[in-house]
């Protein structure tokens, strides 16, 4: 996950290959919670790790469930409908698939309980869920704003008899919370009753579908009227599989809509949903193939293929597609005219005001916008002239993030700057680096910024804390020359450039990897090893040769890869990526630099003498500036940074500078 302040998506040329999704968000709670208020264990796979399922997790275990976590396999061991009679504060983020049916759960059951959430979900409405609960006895009071939490509940009377009506037009999440808590008091039959349109179906229908699952068949009559059977019981069905999610598979739907194929490869793999999903996001892949898209599907897979391009625009009604529907504003900055999406005002009261977040985003992007109370009407920018580099706000929402990193295909080829990317953990924490692991970029448009410069200048330190504020991958290439001569002593070669074309055949039969901050060497940890002033000396000697040198151009540039890249060395700027949009030379007097590495070795408990320390440097130094091959020097196009008398924290925020001019976007 990114937990950057931003994440820049360079333009990307494609997409290809497989991804495997992670499981549904409403599936996962609902089963969550089900699994919770029956009798008995049940094993539940494939479910998803996310804001949300935390917050439902973590308010089980306070209610006193039984929780066994084993990565994506959790065990719940349920309440059988039975509450302690401790008092409880529960609190649930902004975790809508949390609050809603632990409310009507808790409250029909009764107890003393508190709810509270984030800001923003004492903002969204619960009053038409209280209203219905009331309705029948349940005891509920509000710490805050009337109709909105926090709100703490007591025990109920519980008056059974006459239907209970609730409004289905502002959210279905109210309906499923009564339909999910009333199986644990039906001794008689219990009829509710929608009131007004209700929208989001779908949604409704993956709740009926589970309850099935634990044993509740509810009888329905139309959209209006739903009964509980007298005497029904929630069942564990002891193992469960939850479905990857339907509506995080519409951001790949869409990526195989807009994007070429790359690596010989066409189309996009979505692995763990397909047309038999029970989740009526599923629909979207009807729009995506109203839009153009060519889509095969199989039971639990889609292959999703760029048929007609541009897009093809589309009206439509999205009401029973409200959550995929967002990756539908986005695919319509690609068509071929005006989109409407139409019957969405459910947008309102999500996360954000997400009708409003749209169209603010879309024409940051050069996109014309109309909204409406329950419409949006997306025009794309008339030409590529007309797109604008744009730093998406995300107002802590996921699906927004994630929508908005599909304009990368625009025709501009500018760079997307997405806000608080790690917003998408709601749903999809590993959003980002699963639509890396398909596209594609053109290596020259993958940034790198290089930091050279002499020994204990702090480049290492510097471009490691920059790559972390970036959310960038870092190369410490100068480990792969402590590596090499680390390989070849070991090895008995004397590190001569007689013995090059050995050191390097050598070089080529151990592999290297990368894990975090350590490095394996044919499986061992040589991390420390690599880090002594003597590896030091051994490294810049290995590196003057120019075989060596040769044999690692490849290797670094490798490193080259999506989001982007920091780079710190001796050539990075010159040699490895002469092409990088930002090169930084970092100096500091020679005095300093003993200093900082002297403080350094003795910290970390390795003796050593001041003034060796300095000889030694400036032999380094001395080799490394006259070398014939990839000499120390700064490149043509580097700025310079002498960081004797600055802290790293003022030495990283200049060079962070530096790199925020050199980007397009308007505001961060
Ligand atoms: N700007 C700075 N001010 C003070 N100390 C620094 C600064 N930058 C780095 N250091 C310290 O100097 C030492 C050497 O830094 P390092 O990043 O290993 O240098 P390099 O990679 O250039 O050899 C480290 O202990 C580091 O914490
Ligand atoms: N891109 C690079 C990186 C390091 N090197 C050499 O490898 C040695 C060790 O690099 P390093 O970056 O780990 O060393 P320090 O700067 O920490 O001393 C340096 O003295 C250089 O001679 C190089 O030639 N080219």
């Amino acid at each position: 996950m990114f937990s950057t302040e931003f994440l820049d998506l360079p333009p990307l040329l494609g997409a290809s290959g497989s991804v495997t999704l992670p499981g549904s968000k409403s599936i996962s709670n609902r089963v969550l919670l089900l699994a919770a208020l029956c009798e008995g264990t049940t094993t539940i796979h494939d479910l998803l790790d996310s804001d949300d399922t935390r917050v439902m997790l973590a308010a089980l275990r306070t209610l006193g469930c039984g929780v066994q976590e084993n990565g994506s396999t959790v065990e719940i061991t349920g309440l059988g409908g039975r509450l302690g009679t401790a008092p409880a504060k529960l609190f649930m983020g902004n975790a809508g698939t949390a609050m809603r049916p632990l409310t009507a759960a808790l409250a029909v059951l009764g107890g003393d309980f508190e709810l509270s959430g984030v800001p923003r979900m004492h903002e969204r409405p619960i009053g038409d869920l209280v209203d219905a609960l009331r309705q029948l006895g349940c005891h509920i009071d509000y710490l805050g704003q009337d109709g909105f939490p926090p709100l703490r509940i007591g025990k109920p009377n519980l008056k059974l008899d006459a239907p209970i009506q609730v409004r289905g037009d502002v959210s279905s999440q109210f309906l499923t919370a009564l339909l999910m808590a009333l199986p644990l008091v039906a001794t008689k039959d219990i009829v509710i009753e929608v009131v007004g349109e209700l929208i989001s179906r779908p949604y409704i229908e993956i709740t009926l579908n589970l309850l099935a699952r634990f044993g509740v068949q509810v009888r329905r009559d139309g959209w209006q009227r739903f009964t509980i059977p007298a005497g029904c019981k929630l069942q564990s069905p002891k193992v469960l599989h939850v479905e990857a999610d339907a509506s995080s598979a519409s951001y790949f739907i869409a990526l195989g809509a807009i994007s070429m194929g790359v690596r010989g490869q066409n189309g996009i793999k979505i692995q763990g949903v397909g047309a038999d999903s029970i989740q009526g996001d599923i629909r979207f892949i009807d729009a995506a193939k109203q839009m153009g898209a060519r889509i095969e599907s199989g039971p639990n897979w889609l292959e999703v293929r760029r048929a007609a391009w541009p897009l093809k625009a589309i009206d439509l009604d999205c009401n029973h597609i409200p959550d995929a529907a967002m990756t539908l504003a986005v695919m319509a900055l690609y068509a071929d005219g005006t989109t409407t999406l139409r019957n969405i005002a459910s947008w309102r009261v999500k996360e954000t005001d997400r009708i409003a977040a749209m169209a603010t985003e879309l024409r940051k992007l050069g996109a014309t916008v109309v909204e409406g109370a329950d419409f949006i009407r997306v025009t794309p920018p008339t030409s590529a002239q007309d797109w604008r580099a744009a730093s998406i706000h995300t107002y802590d929402d996921h699906r927004i993030a994630m929508c908005f990193s599909l304009a990368v295909f625009n025709p501009a080829g500018l760079p997307v700057r997405i806000e608080d990317p790690k917003c998408v953990a709601k749903t999809f924490p590993d959003y980002f680096e699963t639509l890396f692991s398909v596209a594609q970029a053109s290596a020259t448009h993958i940034p790198v910024v290089c930091v050279d410069g002499p020994t204990a200048s702090g480049k290492g330190t510097l471009a490691a804390v920059v790559a972390e504020k970036l959310g960038y991958h870092f190369l410490d290439s100068g480990s792969l020359y402590r590596i090499t001569g680390l390989a070849a002593t070991r090895a008995g070669i004397a590190l001569e450039v007689a013995n090059q074309e050995a050191i390097v055949a050598l070089l080529r039969s151990l592999p290297i990897r990368f894990e975090g901050s350590h490095i394996l060497l044919d499986g061992e940890d040589v991390s420390d090893a690599i880090r002594t002033e003597e590896a030091g000396m051994n490294a810049s000697r290995v590196s003057a040769f120019p075989l060596v040198r040769g044999a690692l151009v490849d290797f670094q540039r490798n490193f080259r890869q999506l989001p982007g890249l920091v780079a710190d060395g001796r050539d990075m700027g010159t040699i490895i990526f002469p092409n990088a949009p930002l090169k930084v030379f970092l100096t500091a007097s020679a005095t300093c630099r003993a200093e900082r590495r002297y403080k350094q070795l003795i910290s970390k408990g390795i003796p050593a003498i001041l003034a060796d320390l300095r000889a030694d440097l400036e032999a380094r130094d001395a080799r490394d500036s006259s070398r014939p091959v990839a000499p120390l020097k700064p490149a043509e196009d580097a700025q310079l940074l002498d960081n004797s008398d600055l802290t790293v924290d003022s030495s990283v925020e200049i060079v962070l500078d530096w790199w925020q001019s050199k980007q397009p976007f308007k505001s961060a």
